[in-house]
């Protein structure tokens, strides 16, 4: 199995404003780079936070990408995954329309109503730890679907789970030529922040993109 994370920041390592709003910090270049990420993936992921500040559809547009993944004998889609440990995904979500199919991930203590609302609409359900997802059985439960190449594209919270939990094979992130600011707003690593024991990273790659720059670290 692995897990690429992939983000975009302001260069003060914001992921969005204080208003947890979507904020284009990616040009149309490494847009088009996250989508040939998606398209070599078997899912996409994102925690509930941000389904719904942003109502992803996290789908692939590029025809050409769609034909290349069926080529290969893919599925036109990657799976979409929602760590979402009380099943708060609003039926209504994008994520949750019949263009891809899709994962979410639950704490067994989600609320059964909820969980019913999430299923009625096609996707499936995992129950992965008690109160809140467990990542390392999510995955088990995913893998076991044939799920086993794995982009994670955010928010703070998720990413920060994955680097505690020590499941980060890659890390790319845009730093887009912007300053966000704001004590509040979203950063690249959320949660309760690391106090010991860093994550140390290695840096194998920089280019420029766009007006930014594209760091990529074997983790
Ligand atoms: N610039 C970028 O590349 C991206 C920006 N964003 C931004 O990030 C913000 C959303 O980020 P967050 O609020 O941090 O939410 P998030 O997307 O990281 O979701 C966090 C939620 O996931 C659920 N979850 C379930 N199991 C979890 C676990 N084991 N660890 C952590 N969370 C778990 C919890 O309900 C938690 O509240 C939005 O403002 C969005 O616009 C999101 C993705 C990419
Ligand atoms: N790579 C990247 N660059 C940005 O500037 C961004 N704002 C994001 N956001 C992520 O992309 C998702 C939108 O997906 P769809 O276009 O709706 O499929 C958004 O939810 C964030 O995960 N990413």
């Amino acid at each position: 199995m692995t897990i690429h994370v992939n983000a975009a920041t302001s260069v003060d390592g914001k992921l969005a404003s204080r208003r947890r709003e979507q904020l284009a910090i990616s040009g149309p270049a490494d847009f088009a780079r996250v989508d040939r990420v998606r398209a070599a993936n078997d899912a996409v992921m994102v925690g509930v936070g941000t389904v719904l500040a942003d109502d992803p559809s996290l789908t692939l547009d590029d025809p050409e990408l769609v034909a290349t993944r069926e080529e290969r004998g893919a599925p036109p889609q990657p799976t979409r995954v929602v760590a979402d440990s009380n099943a708060r995904t609003p039926p209504d979500a994008r994520v949750l329309d019949d263009a891809a199919p899709t994962v979410v991930l639950v704490a067994a203590g989600a609320p059964d109503e909820r969980v019913a609302a999430i299923e009625n609409t096609g996707a499936t359900v995992l129950a992965a730890g008690d109160e809140r997802v467990d990542l390392p059985m999510a995955f088990e439960g995913i893998a076991a679907r044939g799920l086993v190449d794995v982009m994670v594209e955010g928010g703070g919270e998720l990413i920060f789970s994955l680097f505690d939990a020590g499941l980060v094979d890659e890390l790319t992130v845009y730093v887009g030529s912007t300053i966000v600011g704001g004590r509040t707003a979203p950063t690249l690593a959320d949660g309760e922040g690391f106090v010991d024991e860093y994550p140390t990273l290695d840096l194998v790659d920089v280019e420029r993109i766009d007006d930014g720059v594209l760091l990529r670290y074997d983790c």
